[in-house]
């Protein structure tokens, strides 16, 4: 016979039930609590947990109404609202026992009671809870990859050198349990790399879970990693899993890893090293199996000189580290990447697929993409929207970025020249208006007045 290691707590004003309850159980369960004041309900839920709770209906002697035991059942379900809950009394009635229920009760014991009865009940409801929570938990996993899913496209297009690196070392860290950091600059494809490690790794058939580090408020990134208990702060109405318990199985990506604060990457070490967490408001450790992924556009290196970022967490995340290059250091995949947006959105939206002339691609390959992939995907989906023409048209976000229009890459050392260009520039960009050029130039509006009579500009 094996004994669950469950707790349950029985609350019974009869000091006899308890002893019986407790001799029977006792058999089947490592720990059984007996209360037989109902008042001490609350302090004993919050020293521990139970797997259930066997709740008399009656505590005072005349009564039979069973006012007070749904009064206790309300309470303890306010406590925790999982909490599984079997109500037993000598004087039930199906009516009673359908209020009970629809109080949030699990099942119903009528008093005198058989061994094997209650016994079965008191396993079913166990098993039934345990199945409603892995079931909760399989909802809060599908809502946020249902979030995750919007991600529309997941391609890794690219050919240059750079990129064939990356592809090999993807495929070796797969196949590991490694840890892996991703650096690279923002929009450069780091969540697409963790996903695709994720796909050709062991667990792909389990939860990619992310999380962006950058977009939860640093009060919440405790309760948001390790979970939390109900009632351990203000807004904690339930207990909540942590998304490492729901990455369970899986791939936990932490992307933004550098916002972390100081005061929890000690505990956030301590997870990945033990591979248990602690959920807020709670003393029960829980083990967790996944894979960690983490990423970040900041340099690391960096902050753990300037102490901002522990350097022991730093050597815990980056058993396999991955550089991806900027999208200006891998020119070759610019066209590949523009021609995969451009058929892909124009079949999104059902229109006409149009070609970028060999000039436009030139100065696209030239183009300096500040924003990466992210960038190019945003500006091709516009062109595909907005081109009249056969043609895509592109308008650059940035057009000071634009390698052909800074100075700063024009091919020449002529200083005339390269004011002349300046001054083209700026009137361009501020429209025409002389004041915000001037400004911008650091020059008078007479001065600039001169110079663009100089240069001939218009
Ligand atoms: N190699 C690639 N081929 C095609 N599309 C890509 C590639 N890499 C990235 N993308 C697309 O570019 C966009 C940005 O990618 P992703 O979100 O992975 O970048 P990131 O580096 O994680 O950005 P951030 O640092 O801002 O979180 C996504 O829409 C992604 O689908």
């Amino acid at each position: 016979m094996t004994i669950s290691d469950k707790a349950i707590l029985v609350v019974d004003d009869n000091s006899e039930i308890l002893v019986a309850t407790r001799m029977l159980l006792k058999q089947y369960y490592k720990k059984v609590v007996t209360l037989e004041n109902p008042h001490d309900i609350a302090k004993t839920m919050s020293a521990q947990d139970f797997a259930l709770i066997l709740l008399d209906m009656n505590f005072t002697r005349e009564s039979t109404s069973g006012a007070e035991g749904f009064y206790w059942l309300k309470q303890i379900k306010a406590l925790d609202e999982d909490a599984v809950v079997v109500l037993f009394t000598a004087y039930g009635d199906l009516t009673m026992a359908v209020d009970a229920i629809k109080l949030g009760a699990n099942d119903f014991v009528l008093k005198p009671w058989q061994n094997e009865k209650l016994l079965a009940t008191v396993a079913n409801c166990i098993e039934l809870s345990k199945q409603r929570q892995k079931s909760k938990k399989l909802t809060q996993i599908a809502q946020i990859s249902m979030a995750a899913q919007n991600k529309p496209f997941e391609h890794l297009i690219a050919s240059s050198p750079a990129m064939e690196q990356v592809f090999q070392t993807i495929e070796k860290a797969a196949k590991t349990d490694a840890n892996v950091l991703i650096l690279g600059e923002s929009g450069t494809g780091k969540e697409v790399v963790a996903r695709e490690l994720h796909k050709q790794s062991l667990r792909k058939d389990n939860t990619f879970m992310s999380v962006d580090m950058g977009t939860i408020a640093s009060s919440l990134f405790e309760s948001e990693l390790f979970g939390h208990m109900k009632g351990a702060f203000t807004d904690a109405k339930a207990n909540k899993p942590g998304r490492f318990e729901l990455a369970e199985s899986g791939t936990l990506f932490l992307d933004e890893i550098a916002n972390i604060p100081l005061e929890l990457q000690g505990k956030l070490l301590t997870a990945i090293q033990n591979r248990v967490v602690t959920p807020v408001g709670g003393s029960k450790q829980i083990e967790v199996d996944l894979r960690l992924i983490t990423a970040t556009n900041m340099n690391l290196y960096d902050m753990v000189r300037e102490g901002s970022f522990r350097q022991d967490l730093l050597y815990r995340i980056n058993t396999v580290e991955i550089t991806l290059p900027a999208l200006r250091d891998r020119p070759q995949d610019i066209p590949l990447l523009i021609e995969f947006y451009a058929d892909l959105y124009s079949k999104k939206y059902k229109l006409q697929c149009k070609t970028v002339t060999n000039k436009m691609m030139a100065d696209l390959v030239k183009y300096q993409w500040p924003g990466n992939i992210r960038e190019l995907q945003h500006l091709v989906e516009r062109a595909v929207i907005l081109s009249d023409s056969t043609q895509l048209q592109f308008q650059l976000t940035s057009p000071a970025a634009s390698s052909e229009e800074n100075a700063g890459f024009l091919d020449t050392y002529n200083l005339a020249e390269i004011e002349q260009h300046t001054i083209e520039r700026a009137v361009r960009d501020f429209k025409g208006n002389i004041s915000h050029a001037a400004k911008a130039l650091g020059i008078t509006r007479a001065s600039l007045y001169r110079k663009m009579e100089k240069y001939d500009v218009e």
